[in-house]
């Protein structure tokens, strides 16, 4: 009998199928009312999604679609479409390579068929984010448990852990970052990450203790916050400061894309660009390290609207850093991250 294959499932969120709003509507749907999301009452979660959000949101969104579309399509599909082929290409003979979305297409179920059609028993499943959080890591990761366990011969599945502090992404993120900051001349580098719902952080504190119970709870990693999201987006930032000799004033973290009424996690990245003019900084760099493939948050909300914002303040010139998309240093990290999971390669361990 033939030795089962094993596959690598690589999960990113998603995107919508076209910059128009019937198509941004279906996505949003999909997206919006999984409940590690949109974790309030299910009768309160319908009527925000149906009353408030798709009713508007939807044209708007698709409006801001179309100014970073690319010919091929969804930024974020065709970075991670790229980073699948390389990595596909690197572990050709070793392991079979799909990509799956958790909302939208490429689905996670027509990936997980694509790769058990060609034979795979055993899942290596690899979480495109590099800090964790209930809404897109445990959110992917339920999806791919859900639909590998339908069949029933069931597979095995590991995982890659997030990668925040993993040397590969960070070393790939500094090699991308460096001419990019020395080319715009930039006096300030900005690490903007993905936003959460305060509530979310707390409800992923299981002691009720310390996920934002005091000024500088996420300013060190412990053992007892090693998996609170902002905490690991301090972890990396250090990281990412010390490859790139950044001296202590020279850079800010915030956190953008927030939606709706309540509390998100701060400092707020609009908050804080007309806070960078006024100090006086003039050509900014900003580095958005939550997202390893450009996308609608990178492109629209800082390559364009952070961009103009910035400029309004009296800045000069805002320069978004690229994302790793399928930069060759990134697809390394991702092949040996792979095999690290896999047991094949041994474990790195995380940056100082
Ligand atoms: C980095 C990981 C991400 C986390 C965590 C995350 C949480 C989160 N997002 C929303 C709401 C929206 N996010 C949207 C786009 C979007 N979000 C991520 C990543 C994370 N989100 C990515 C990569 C993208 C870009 C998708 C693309 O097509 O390019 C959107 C859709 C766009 C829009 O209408 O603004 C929404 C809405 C919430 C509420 C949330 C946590 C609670
Ligand atoms: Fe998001
Ligand atoms: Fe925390």
């Amino acid at each position: 009998m033939p030795t089962p294959k094993k596959g690598v499932l690589l999960v990113n969120l998603g995107t919508p199928d076209a910059p128009e709003s019937g198509p941004v509507r279906r996505y949003l749907r999909e997206f919006l009312k999984d409940p590690r999301v949109v974790d309030i009452h299910p009768v309160g979660a319908w009527m925000l999604l149906n009353l408030v959000i798709l009713p508007t949101r939807p044209a708007k969104s698709a409006e801001a679609y179309r100014k970073v579309w690319m010919k091929e399509g969804s930024p974020l599909l065709v970075h991670s479409r790229a980073l699948e082929a390389s990595v596909r290409e690197r572990l050709r003979g070793e392991y079979e390579v799909e990509l799956g979305m958790r909302y939208g297409n490429p689905s996670i179920p027509a990936a997980v068929k694509a790769l058990r059609s060609r034979g795979v028993k055993e899942f290596i499943l690899l979480p495109l984010y590099p800090q964790e959080a209930a809404s897109s890591t445990s959110s992917s990761l339920a999806r791919a448990y859900e639909v590998l366990a339908e069949e029933w011969d069931v597979a095995g599945a590991r995982v890659v852990p997030a990668f925040h502090d993993h040397p590969g992404f960070l070393d790939a993120f500094a090699e991308v970052a460096r001419p990019v900051i020395a080319e715009a001349r930039a006096d300030h580098v900005l690490f903007s990450y993905h936003g959460l719902p305060e509530r979310h952080m707390r409800k992923s504190d299981p002691s009720g203790q310390h996920c934002l119970a005091s000024k500088g709870c996420c300013d060190v990693l412990t053992d007892v916050n090693r998996h609170c999201y902002r905490a690991q987006c301090f972890a990396t930032t250090r990281a990412l400061v010390q490859r790139l000799g950044l001296p202590p004033e020279g850079y800010t973290l915030s956190f953008q894309s927030r939606l709706g009424r309540t509390p998100w996690i701060k400092p707020y990245t609009d908050l804080v660009l007309p806070e960078l003019a006024q100090r006086g900084v003039k050509r900014l760099a900003v580095m958005c390290p939550a997202f390893v493939a450009d996308c609608l948050e990178t492109l629209e909300e800082v390559g364009l609207r952070a961009n103009e914002q910035f400029r309004e303040c009296g800045g000069e010139s805002l320069t978004l850093v690229p994302s790793l998309n399928s930069h060759p240093a990134w697809v390394d990290a991702v092949v040996r991250m792979v095999r690290e999971a896999d047991g094949a390669a041994p474990r790195t361990p995380p940056a100082p």
